[in-house]
């Protein structure tokens, strides 16, 4: 896409400073959004998913902190720093200040969605008036006319009764309604950009079905951008327009959503795809992922997938690999963090695989210099960090 996005993000670092180290929860993501489009940031848990949308609104509470990068939002500097004059990385002049973040962009430019909407909503007033507060304070209407919106809004998210449903508190809706109430709040003043940090993830099937096609329509008739987050490519492939994969801190692929699911790259989105459920295959069929993902406080040394990973080879464990484009498709990069592809040119195909990996691939020619130069056990690795299978 030619046109400029919506936000911008470069090479975002967002690290927490805790007793047991620096927990290097987001470590340089870039990616984009573009006006009306949906954006899956999808990744198991830990990942760095809401740590990386809770950044985007500047919400990283200590011992919390972005570090570097940059955060562009409609040619406004969310986030950006400057060498300042005695070389010391400094906020941007330019960066917006705390009160306009508070007052222009939470809420009125970009929205967000939690997964617990009992946590945005409080259980002691009721739905009606909590929606009909806030449309007061951010679109600053008269109370009577407030009501009314608050109560179109809830017509509009699909709450039968909604005059009736007005009065009532959030413990008497459902799961689904209260998360539809969530979405009327979040479109009320008419963001450009939602984040719907898992927003269906406790919800039933068809109930998250349900909130999906209403969020497509929703999406389609305001124009709004969303970034998705969720850990279920599902749910990515029904309403994504683009996806960023995540794995520990990184975005290790970057593709459209046809991209992603007919010409998969990392074998990490691989192996996320075998975990999905689809009805064509039993439970039994399922692969889980191998291993756990390792904590973000000492990731693994060179690709931070390769202790897990099926294709893993020793090249694998000494360089870590920046995403790169590998196709274009219609103008529109795919982009992806793995060395076994051409142009990273760092000699995977000659590279023996790793131990415990051998026989998955059928390549064992140097087998036996893999295993005597690695240890015998597969959980340990040269870093030295422990890994647990
Ligand atoms: N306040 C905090 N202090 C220390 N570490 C934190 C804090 N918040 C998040 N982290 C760490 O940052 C990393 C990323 O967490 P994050 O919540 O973004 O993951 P996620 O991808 O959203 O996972 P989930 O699917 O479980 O929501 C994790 O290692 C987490 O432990
Ligand atoms: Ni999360």
């Amino acid at each position: 896409m030619s046109s400029e996005p919506l936000l911008r993000v470069e090479n975002l670092k967002t690290q927490f400073f805790t007793e047991s180290g620096t927990v290097r929860a987001v470590d340089g993501i870039s990616f984009e959004v573009h006006e009306g489009e949906i954006v899956g940031l999808v990744g198991e848990s830990g990942a760095g998913k809401s740590v990386a949308s809770m950044s985007l609104m500047r919400l990283i509470e200590n011992p919390g902190e972005i570090v570097a990068g940059e955060i562009t939002y409609k040619g406004e500097t969310i986030f950006g720093l400057e060498e300042g004059p005695d070389g010391e990385l400094r906020e941007r002049h330019d960066m917006l200040s705390n009160d306009e973040i508070r007052t222009r962009i939470r809420g009125n430019e970009i929205a967000v969605i939690f997964q617990d909407p009992m946590e945005s909503l409080n259980p002691v007033f009721t739905v009606g008036g909590q929606l009909r507060e806030f449309i007061e304070l951010n679109r600053g209407l008269p109370e009577d006319d407030a009501r009314e919106a608050a109560i179109d809004m809830l017509r509009e998210v699909g709450i039968p009764d909604p005059t009736q449903r007005y009065e009532e508190y959030p413990h008497q809706f459902s799961g689904g309604m209260r998360q539809r109430v969530l979405i009327a709040m979040a479109l009320a003043c008419e963001p450009s950009l939602i984040i719907a940090d898992e927003p269906t993830t406790a919800l039933d099937v068809t109930v998250e079905g349900q909130i999906l096609d209403l969020v497509d329509d929703l999406q389609k008739k305001y124009g709004t951008s969303f970034i998705w987050v969720t850990h279920d490519l599902g749910v990515v492939a029904e309403i994504c327009d683009r996806v960023n994969v995540m794995y520990l801190g990184e975005i290790v692929e970057q593709a459209t959503v046809d991209e992603l699911f007919y010409d998969t790259r990392h074998p990490y989105t691989n192996a996320l795809l075998d975990s999905i459920p689809r009805p064509d295959r039993t439970v039994d069929d399922l692969e889980a992922i191998e291993g756990v993902m390792p904590e973000a406080i000492s990731p693994p040394s060179g690709c931070r997938f390769h202790p897990r990973c099926p294709d893993g080879r020793r090249v694998c464990k000494q360089v870590h690999p920046e995403p790169k484009t590998v196709a274009d498709a219609g103008g529109e990069a795919h982009r992806v963090a793995c060395v076994k592809y051409d142009g990273f040119d760092v000699g995977y195909a000659e590279s023996p695989p790793l131990e415990g990996k051998m026989g998955n691939r059928g390549d064992s020619a140097s087998a036996t210099d893999a295993e005597s130069e690695l240890t015998a056990n597969p959980a340990i690795d040269e870093t030295g960090g422990e890994e647990r299978e």
